[in-house]
């Protein structure tokens, strides 16, 4: 059996992971660039981790600046067959307060063409299914583990992922609330994507932090307060994580790790060499 090694994506105030013993950095080089970071290994109770902060130590990169081809890539790279993401989001909804934890399970896309979100082009077409977003089994999972970490946790719902950097105007956010979303965020949507045509489970452990601008009773969102709730959840954050890694095991028995199997269209006579080489450690296994 092949060892599990397990992903986490730090978002928004989570720069590194506490607890992992026999800590390496690694510089991780991929066609598609630099990813935001090095990649940190090490254990977690006796389970391989790697761990990257999607804006970069110290927080330097937009939303539209992370290099999501090469942060999945290098999970890839490093072997990772699951990936947790954490992110902080803003609430769409009256009954998730700052503090209370999501699992999405559908996202919206209201990003605008500016950050790349698929590893194929350049010769070589295919379209992944992308109605289930998000691995069920894994999202399962991490429920059961912030439940078991004392959140208070919302099983699915809908992540709207905007482009930012600025927040919403409160047309935007009033719109948004009408369409029925739980959640709002600007990067879990194009990590999704990509780690599915990278047929990696991802799973999203979202920490509500503020209403956005919609609620007439609630400020409007500032980075402030929401660094202030970031701050007072963090831990409770890296508590659903050891909690679900303990959980983790095993073979995958999810559709995840097939994902592509039928999705490539182009003829395999017409993939010019350069993009078959660049694209081996992706879709290797169909060429
Ligand atoms: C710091 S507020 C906006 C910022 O926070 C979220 O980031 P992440 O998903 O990496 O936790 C949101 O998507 C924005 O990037
Ligand atoms: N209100 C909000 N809009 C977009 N991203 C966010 N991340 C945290 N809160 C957010």
């Amino acid at each position: 059996m092949t060892e599990q090694i397990v992903g986490v994506i730090g978002g928004s105030g989570l720069y590194e992971m506490e607890g992992l013993t026999d800590i390496q950095r690694v510089t991780v080089d991929t066609p598609f660039g630099a990813p935001s970071d090095e990649f940190v290994t090490g254990m977690l109770d006796g389970v391989r981790m790697v761990f990257l902060p999607r804006h970069g130590r110290g927080h330097r990169l937009l939303p539209s600046e992370v290099n999501y081809r090469a942060n999945i890539y290098g999970m890839k790279k490093l072997g990772v067959e699951r990936i947790i993401s954490v992110s902080a989001v803003g609430s769409m909804k009256e009954d998730i307060p700052p503090g209370d934890i999501v699992i999405p399970d559908q996202f919206i896309d209201r990003t605008k063409g500016v950050r790349k979100d698929t590893f194929f082009g350049d010769g070589v077409v295919a379209h992944a299914g992308f109605a289930d977003p998000v691995c069920g089994s894994l999202s399962d999972i991490l429920y059961t583990a912030a439940r078991a970490a004392g959140a208070t946790v919302h099983k699915g719902g809908t992540y709207v992922c905007m482009e930012g950097p600025a927040f919403s105007t409160r047309a935007e956010s009033l719109l948004y609330r009408s369409f029925g979303v739980s959640v709002i965020g600007m990067t879990n949507l194009t990590e999704a994507k990509l780690a599915r045509e990278a047929e990696i489970c991802y799973g999203t452990i979202a920490l509500s932090t503020d209403y956005d601008c919609w609620h007439e009773h609630h400020d409007d969102v500032t980075v402030d307060a929401i660094v202030a709730i970031i701050k007072q959840n963090v831990a409770m954050a890296k508590n659903i994580i050891r909690h679900a890694v303990a959980e983790i095991g095993g073979e995958r028995s999810c559709s995840c790790a097939t994902a592509m199997q039928f999705s490539i269209i182009t003829e395999k006579s017409h993939i010019p060499e350069g993009t078959r080489q660049k694209l081996d450690l992706i879709i290797g296994k169909y060429l």
